[in-house]
């Protein structure tokens, strides 16, 4: 594998980065500039013409991805290889939404029929509870279904919720609880009935210490209430791969739903860990949803780089990352039923490219997973966009807005388009101290004063900014808008030569978590630690400042 950074395209990348004009200038040299640097897939449109990139740029850029062998990795992938290398794994989120019936092997095992069994099993287990055949330890229908799990076992699941509310069948109330923290679970236990409480206990692996504890807590609320032991089986089923430890808990290993190790925790909501989203929108709906995922598959493996939506929206990002210096790349949906979205393609992407070691073991020499931050429009527009405009730094931003609204009422959609178009025109062109002076000419303020007020008021522009569009905020266009991010990450970690499937970096925190839990617990202060964690952990044992 050549070091990336000897490759002739990041060579000549370096070079290029002290060509490229301002962008306003970039828009008066070429009228064309948004046609030819905007395009459609999977009911999505995107326009990447507000990027600091001429055809040169987009050129070198896609010869980066051929020189790293792009085309192989993405066939590996969707094939089913072990590509997550270190935990000798295949990584087929993919293939979860590909109802084409077509076989994809996995240690010589067609996957596709076991997929296909699951989904009908959360289909009759979620007509059971809706219905109300699926009753309680009182005989009592499901008002409310409780998810415990954390990561990638709650955070899909929860934000895809949030996003398809149009889409709640009302049949059912729907809660998450991820945090080990006890507030997240008494409050949302408060005001529910344990007779018609179900929870849905979701961790890949079983052995999730919040998540452990939370289900731990929920099974000793519903005794205390009444319930029975043998009653436990009523109130709760499990998504999981350790059928062993979810059985040794009590659940009926009838209400045990297969999580599979060739799909990743930040890469599950497609799996049964979606059971939350197929309870509250109806399984037409969820797979809607991984029919949209599916068009954005299809696409990423079949479009050439030059019109393909994933691989170009990576590489812009590169660009910034590896030749700008950008630490972060910021989010912003405008729409309020998206607003968790940012959140949840940071875990996507900080969980998968925030590593150092590359496949072959060597230390990265180069900048790899920017920060993923970011919140719903326009609400960011009154906190971190005078950053995004005057700062120091540069940080791409990624403007997501439906064209049509769910509720549309009075002026407000029309109004959230103009802030969102208006930002990505003000981060791009900006404004000079010459217009900033200009426009200062009627103030009352002495020449001075204008001339220190004008040099406030300068924005340097060349922001650059992606703007993706749907039709409508639907389960297909969202299904496709998740992929498109799912295939971006991937993307990058192959040019940066990473495994993003693994998360080897978050053992060492639990593991120290476990011994300082056994020190607050012990009867002896914690004497043999740095003077820092014994002195936090003494502190709590005391319980008072
Ligand atoms: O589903 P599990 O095994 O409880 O893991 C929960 C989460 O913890 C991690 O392993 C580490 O954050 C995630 O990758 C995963 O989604």
């Amino acid at each position: 594998m050549t070091k990336l950074t000897q490759l002739p395209s990041w060579l000549a990348l370096t070079d290029h980065v002290q060509e490229i004009p301002h962008m306003r200038d970039l828009f008066a040299q070429d009228s064309q500039r948004f046609d030819n640097m905007s395009l459609s897939a999977a009911g999505l449109f995107l326009d990447y013409s507000k990027n600091r990139a001429t055809d040169k740029t987009l050129s070198l850029l896609f010869q980066l991805a051929k020189e790293s062998n792009l085309s192989t990795h993405i066939a590996a992938m969707f094939k089913g290889d072990k590509i997550n290398t270190t935990e000798q794994r295949a990584v087929l989120h993919t293939a979860l939404r590909d109802n084409s019936g077509k076989a994809t092997l996995v240690d010589d095992i067609n996957i596709a029929p076991e997929i296909q069994t699951t989904l009908d099993k959360m289909a009759q287990f979620i007509d059971a509870v809706t219905s109300g055949r699926w009753q309680g330890y009182t005989g009592k229908k499901m008002t409310d279904v409780v998810s415990i799990g954390i990561g990638g076992s709650f955070l899909g699941p929860k934000v895809v919720s949030q996003a398809l509310r149009p889409y709640w069948s009302g049949h059912v109330n729907c809660h998450f609880v991820a945090n080990v923290d006890g507030t997240s679970i008494s409050e949302k236990l408060k005001g529910l009935n344990p007779e018609t409480t179900l929870f849905l206990m979701s961790s890949k692996s079983f052995g999730t210490q919040e998540t452990l504890t939370n289900t731990l807590t929920a099974k000793a609320w519903l005794l205390e209430h009444g319930a029975k032991q043998q009653d436990v089986a009523h109130h709760f089923v499990a998504i999981t791969s350790n059928v062993a430890k979810a059985t040794e808990f009590g659940i009926d290993p009838k209400n045990i739903f297969p999580m599979w190790d060739w799909v990743g925790g930040r890469y599950s909501l497609w799996s049964a860990i979606g059971l939350p989203i197929a309870m509250l929108i109806g399984m037409d709906n969820f797979k809607a949803l991984l029919a949209g995922a599916n068009k954005m598959d299809k696409h990423f493996a079949s479009a050439p780089f030059e019109e393909n939506m994933p691989v170009i929206m990576a590489m812009l990002s590169l660009w910034y990352t590896n030749f700008y210096g950008a630490q972060s790349n910021v989010v912003l949906t405008y729409d309020h039923y998206l607003r968790g979205l940012p959140a949840y393609f940071q875990q996507l992407d900080m969980e998968s490219n925030g590593k150092t070691t590359t496949l072959n073991g060597a230390s990265v020499d180069y900048s790899t997973g920017p920060v993923i931050w970011g919140g719903e429009g326009t609400n960011g527009q009154h906190a971190y966009h005078q950053l995004l405009h005057q700062g120091t730094g540069l940080i791409p931003a990624d403007f997501i807005m439906p064209l049509q609204s769910h509720n549309p009422i009075g002026e407000h959609h029309i109004q959230l388009a103009s802030n969102c178009f208006g930002q990505t025109q003000a981060l791009m062109q900006g404004r000079t101290y010459e217009e900033s002076l200009s426009e200062l000419s009627s103030s009352s303020l002495n020449e001075q004063d204008k001339a220190l007020i004008a040099k406030h008021k300068v924005m340097p522009g060349n922001k650059p900014s992606n703007t993706l569009l749907m039709d409508k905020l639907t389960p297909d266009t969202l299904g496709a808008l998740i992929a498109l991010y799912e295939h971006r990450t991937f993307v990058q970690g192959v040019i940066w030569q990473l495994n993003s499937f693994d998360q080897w970096g978050v053992e060492l925190g639990k593991i120290l978590g476990n011994d300082v839990l056994e020190r607050l617990e012990s009867s002896k202060p914690s004497q043999t630690l740095d003077a820092s964690s014994n002195g936090l952990i003494n502190l709590f044992r005391q319980g008072t400042l």
